[in-house]
């Protein structure tokens, strides 16, 4: 059970000439998906919002005294709203916002990803991430499911991409080049989360491991290029002693799945996802390890490849 509890705001405006400046209340602690509601009490103000990214798209709600009005909380990711100061002296005004918190939702974390994250759970008690790392697992077995707008709220953003998409494409380039479309939008709906990616995890098929690396190859370039700071997970204890396949202590079915994670796997994929969301705020913590060392061997390749 997460412990749930209001945070209030109160402000005094004197007069006409107080106003308060622009801002969002888009602090790490307010529930995902919850709403802001404000309570205005004696002098009539004009609240005026404004798109963070199309300033010049701004209305106003005139908040008169004895009324309420609602904010959602995704809407603080895009919005800001301000209280000018009134042309005329109609008395003193009060407000009084109320915010649904959580002690832990600075951790607030959403992984998108495909079936290898599909056992990762989020909750409290046995076999969940627990109550200090509040968040949502959501499937999306291919790029074009991933969508951006789920993301906003939440402070940790992991996208994990599988190798449907390679695997169904001749261009992994061009599956890269989807994914950082998808990437570009997240970071421009969420400016004060951590967008982490993770690159293609290894499977045991070293034609699907090719493809793989051409995609991180293009993903790793432009997240070291890029001007937004994306994190991405070290999967370097993936691979087995030739560094080049999904290490069989992490397949499910010992090896019979070429693919897919067993327990162990995602034991370790969560561990990875847990101490990343633990790590200092430094944004830039890379593993080049896929892009570096993850290369092809010709030798495993031949005993491996179906
Ligand atoms: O006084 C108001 O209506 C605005 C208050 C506000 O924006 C806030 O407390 O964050
Ligand atoms: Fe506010």
């Amino acid at each position: 059970m997460l412990c749930r509890a209001c945070a209030f705001v109160r402000h005094l405006y004197p007069d006409n000439t107080s106003h308060l400046p622009e801002h969002s209340d888009n602090e790490p602690s307010i529930v995902h998906g919850s709403n802001i509601f404000t309570v205005s009490i004696g002098a009539t103000r004009d609240v005026n919002f404004r798109r963070s990214v199309t300033p010049e798209d701004e209305r106003v709600v005139t908040a008169e005294g004895n009324s309420l009005y609602i904010m959602s909380r995704i809407s603080q990711n895009t919005w800001k709203h301000r209280i000018n100061p009134a042309a005329e002296n109609s008395g003193v005004r009060y407000s009084l916002t109320f915010h649904y918190v959580t002690k832990h939702n600075g951790n607030a974390t959403i992984v998108i990803g495909d079936s290898n994250t599909r056992f990762l759970k989020f909750g409290s008690g046995k076999g969940t991430f627990g109550d200090k790392l509040p968040g949502k697992r959501v499937l999306a077995f291919t790029i074009d499911q991933i969508k951006p707008e789920e993301c906003s709220g939440y402070q940790n953003v992991f996208i994990h991409c599988g190798v449907n998409d390679i695997r169904n494409s001749g261009n992994p380039d061009a599956c890269a080049n989807r994914l950082i479309g998808k990437l570009e939008k997240i970071c421009r709906l969420c400016p004060t989360s951590r967008v982490n990616v993770s690159p293609i995890l290894p499977t045991r098929l070293q034609h699907l491991n090719q493809k793989a690396i051409v995609f991180n190859k293009t993903l790793f370039n432009y997240i070291n290029t890029c001007n937004s700071k994306i994190g991405s997970l070290d999967f370097s204890g993936f691979l087995d002693e030739n560094r080049s396949l999904l290490d069989k202590r992490f397949c499910r079915y010992q090896n019979e799945d070429p693919i897919h994670l067993g327990s162990t796997g995602i034991f370790t994929l969560a561990s990875i996802i847990r101490a990343k969301v633990n790590s200092p705020v430094d944004g830039r913590l890379y593993c080049d390890v896929v892009t570096q060392k993850f290369v092809p061997n010709l030798r495993s390749q031949s005993a491996h490849s179906s």
